[in-house]
């Protein structure tokens, strides 16, 4: 793994050809990835997919269920069926952004989520291949929404963001990747260059046997209302942040 640069190993490491196509009613997810047998990952299957326009581009829009649980993991990808471009950069462009309703869908600006999706999808659009792979269940960093705006009122009484968690009953982080690395084995993924500031992603997914060839650092600018809790993931939570140093 490297940081922040481009990565020199085998072009096209990140694709392992796979044949993914998983029945869903009468409409089939067709594969993503170029095209050969393997088994599928037990436990994780694509239930949807359609072509989605953005303003960032087209991408192709899937949604992924684990076994027995009814949370839909979103995938928005480009470019996965064509073959890996020749030379650098190898693996593919991923970022795995966790939920974050007030962030994402609404704009807040306690936090820096809603400008990071926007990025991710920027620069997916822009070198022409990658993916997202948005983690339902992951609001909060795992506690869910009504108890991160409780943790809000705490952070507003002079806790932060660490402390908050702790102080209503929680781990500062109960997110789990296992079901990316789930979704990136079917895709046939088995390496990448992940777009995150936070060190636990890429061990998390290193642990599980994906290559992370390169965390490429993914800031947006700090402002007034999100300056303390950056702060505050770079000193106690490991983040690899400079827009606050
Ligand atoms: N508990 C809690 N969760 C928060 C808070 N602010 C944002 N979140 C959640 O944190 C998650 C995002 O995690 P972050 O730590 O901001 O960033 P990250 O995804 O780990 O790291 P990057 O890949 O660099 O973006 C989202 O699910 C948000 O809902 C907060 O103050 N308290
Ligand atoms: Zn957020």
């Amino acid at each position: 793994m490297i940081e922040g640069g481009i990565a020199h190993r085998n072009a096209g490491i990140g694709l392992r050809a796979r044949q993914v196509t998983v029945a869903w009613g009468n409409k089939p997810c067709v594969p993503t990835t170029q095209a050969a047998s393997a088994p599928s990952i037990p436990g994780i299957r694509c239930t949807g997919q359609a072509p989605l326009p953005t303003a960032h581009g087209e991408f192709l829009a899937q949604v992924y269920q684990r076994e027995g649980d009814a949370l839909e993991h979103i995938v928005l990808s480009r470019g996965l069926d064509q073959p890996a471009v020749a030379g650098p950069p190898a693996g593919v462009l991923l970022r795995m952004h966790s939920e974050c309703a007030t962030g994402d869908l609404f704009g807040s600006l306690r936090c820096d989520c809603g400008m990071q999706l926007t990025l991710a999808l920027e620069r997916i659009a822009k070198e022409g291949r990658g993916l997202m792979i948005y983690l339902r269940g992951h609001e909060g960093r795992g506690i869910g929404l009504a108890q991160k705006l409780a943790a809000y009122q705490l952070q507003d009484q002079g806790l932060d963001t660490v402390d908050a968690n702790r102080a209503l009953g929680h781990a500062v982080d109960s997110r789990d990747y296992g079901v990316a690395v789930a979704i990136l084995q079917q895709l046939g993924l088995s390496a990448v260059r992940l777009m995150s500031n936070n060190p636990s992603k890429v061990a998390a997914l290193e642990a599980a046997g994906i290559e992370v060839l390169e965390r490429s650092p993914h800031e947006v600018p700090a402002q007034s209302h999100n300056r303390r809790y950056l702060q505050t993931k770079h000193q106690r939570m490991g983040h690899f942040l400079t827009s606050i140093l």
